[in-house]
């Protein structure tokens, strides 16, 4: 089992869960579970249906109660930190949920001025102009600005999502799912744009996914939830290698090998 968590300088920690357990009733999901986010990488966390994912993206984001255990981000411990501290951490990350999640009533231009109205005290001119800027980062045209979601494609509505996360210019950003739903083309190309964003932005991205595509192409380290923790984490090369029965099945079992 690949566990490579030792040997990396603190400093280079943007994210650490440690003995994190949640739960919903007696149900537990996750238990003790243990993680580092590097600054500057790209981490792809995948698992099987249920593994708990989605729920861990949710307990980190503060969305989801944990039972014990300590979320440190940018080195603060997340459950003592004081409102305006906690305001302070929000606002150096971005975060696209699953299906983009954007507001339905809102164009996108006013979709990506939502964290930049939650958190700055900006003109109306200069929202603008920094949307223009956003739209232009994520490969969207100005005249999407002034469209409602309902009125976009799968694959802009992920890049009016992403231009949403990507509002105050956040260290770390958190994607779940960002290529589902999309064509392998349309996926191919978010990947590249999410992996360039990383490379010019010097953003570490947390991406849940699917997509062994994305996992080959643009992630530094995959994490493998299961059995309620991280069960393996380490690069694509280590996973190919690994022996665990799910690893094995997922990245080296008939649909990985369809891929190659
Ligand atoms: N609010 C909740 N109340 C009760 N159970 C929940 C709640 N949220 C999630 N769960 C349960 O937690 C488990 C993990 O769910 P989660 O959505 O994190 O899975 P996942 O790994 O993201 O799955 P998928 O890959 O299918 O999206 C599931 O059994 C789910 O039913």
């Amino acid at each position: 089992m690949v566990q490579d968590q030792a040997s990396v300088p603190e400093d280079d920690i943007l994210l650490s869960v440690r003995n994190v357990t949640v739960g919903f009733g007696s149900k537990i999901i996750l238990e003790n579970l243990d993680l580092d986010v590097r600054r500057g990488e790209i981490l792809g966390f995948v698992g099987g249906s249920g593994t708990g994912k989605s729920v861990l993206m949710r307990t980190i984001l503060g969305l989801t109660p944990k039972r014990s255990g300590t979320i440190k981000v940018f080195d603060h411990d997340l459950s003592s930190i004081s409102n305006v501290q906690r305001k302070a951490v929000e606002r150096r990350w971005g975060v696209l949920f699953q299906q983009g999640a954007l507001f339905s009533s809102l164009t996108v231009k006013q979709n990506i001025q939502v964290p930049m109205r939650e958190h700055l005290d900006l003109s109306p001119a200069l929202m603008d102009e920094l949307a223009t800027l956003k739209l232009d980062l994520v490969g969207l045209p100005q005249d999407a600005a002034d469209k409602l979601p309902s009125e976009l494609s799968g694959g802009m509505i992920k890049r009016a999502s992403l231009a949403r996360a990507l509002a105050l210019d956040p260290d770390l950003v958190f994607l779940d799912e960002p290529t589902s739903g999309l064509d392998p083309i349309g996926a191919a190309a978010f990947d590249a744009l999410i992996g360039s964003l990383s490379e010019t932005l010097g953003l570490t991205v947390y991406m849940v996914t699917h997509d062994l595509d994305s996992l080959h192409s643009i992630c530094d380290r995959i994490a493998v939830l299961g059995e309620k923790k991280v069960l393996v984490i380490g690069t694509i090369d280590e996973m190919m290698k690994d022996e665990h029965p799910w690893v094995v099945s997922y990245f080296r079992g008939e649909r990985a090998l369809r891929r190659v």
